[in-house]
């Protein structure tokens, strides 16, 4: 099926000798670019959310270790600032070390900038296939609740969750698709609708309070999400929120669907209590755009990240293929 109606939307872009970021902070008021001229600005964008979402977290950093390169900073002081800039996403490690592994190699320039655009490109023909993959698992008529943003400007393009969406919808199984806002930070409100509006899927956003509620409803078969980390036993995580919608989802028989690129599945980290769950300013929990809605002197708790377990996961799918119900005997048998 050609899904290229779908698959518009670039948010990491190279230009030669500079990498342009859509500033995701401003969306969906504003399209708004950032220009990164050296690995320090693409540690301080992904940092603040201006480049999220863990495949394009990777593909900046292996675009801000090749202008680490061209400027002749110290590459092990970069890879490290680059590596430190948030902990959870497993995929910005796996990118600095595939670009460590040609550094090592003795690559010049020219050979790292190869290696960022495979990594760029083979992110986008994961998500493709992925997205047959998933959809093909989905019944036709169905309703979906996907959370976080899991679209083109998380990844390359396309998508992982979303692009199971977009493939679904194209596909003419998906009937009916929910998003959760995904507090504190709205990528589901602010990011997801946008992609969903500019694509013309018709979308309902709702609270992700309304989740459980919508669930016992009948609206939908399957919540879709991403994953920041695939531990070796299916242990997943991914925004925080994830894990209560799936729980919700095998109360209300509802399927639970990962979608994720091999780049998300950690081997080395053997459970989910191993993943570092990332901390951020309270203040995202007590402002809303800036403004302070909390009654001053109150403090907050802000864990973006939550690990679901594998045994509440129906199908995990990677460009590899499906794993139904993942374990640590599946996982070993599809990633060694
Ligand atoms: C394809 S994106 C998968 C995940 O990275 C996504 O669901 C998510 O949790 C993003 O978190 P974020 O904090 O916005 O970077």
């Amino acid at each position: 099926m050609d899904y290229a109606r779908y698959d518009r939307i670039r948010a990491v872009q190279w230009r030669d000798d500079h990498l342009r970021l859509l500033d995701q902070r401003r969306l969906p008021f504003e399209e708004a670019w950032i220009d990164c001229a050296d690995a320090a600005a693409v540690a301080q964008a992904i940092r603040d959310l201006a480049v999220r979402g863990a495949p394009a977290i990777g593909i900046a950093a292996a675009w801000g270790v090749v202008l680490a390169m061209r400027r002749g900073a110290d590459l092990d002081v970069v890879l490290a600032t680059l590596r430190a800039a948030r902990p959870t996403a497993v995929n910005l490690m796996w990118a600095l070390d595939r670009m460590k592994a040609r550094i090592a190699a003795g690559a010049d320039a020219a050979a790292l900038v190869a290696e960022a655009q495979a990594i760029q490109d083979e992110d986008l023909a994961a998500n493709r296939r992925m997205g047959a993959l998933g959809a093909a698992l989905i019944a036709p008529g169905s309703g979906v609740l996907t959370h976080c943003n899991t679209g083109s400007l998380a990844t390359a393009g396309f998508g992982t969750a979303l692009g199971v969406i977009r493939a679904g919808v194209a596909e003419g199984r998906i009937a009916r698709v929910y998003a959760g806002e995904t507090r504190p930070w709205l990528q589901g409100a602010r990011l997801t609708m946008w992609e969903l509006v500019r694509d013309g899927i018709p979308a309902r956003l709702i609270a992700d309070s309304a989740a459980a509620h919508l669930m016992k409803s009948g609206a939908v078969q399957w919540v879709i999400v991403g994953a920041d980390r695939i531990a070796a036993n299916g242990d997943t995580a991914n925004k925080i929120g994830t894990y209560q919608l799936a729980i919700a989802a095998r109360h209300h028989g509802v399927g639970f669907m990962v979608v994720a690129p091999s780049s998300t599945v950690d081997m080395a980290t053997p459970g989910g209590d191993a993943i570092e769950i990332e901390l951020r300013d309270p203040a995202e929990l007590l402002e809303v755009a800036g403004r302070r809605m909390v009654a001053e002197g109150a403090q907050a708790w802000n864990p973006v990240f939550d690990v679901t377990p594998a045994a509440l996961i129906d199908a995990l799918v990677t460009e590899r293929g499906v794993i139904e119900r993942p374990d640590a005997a599946s996982m070993r048998a599809a990633f060694g």
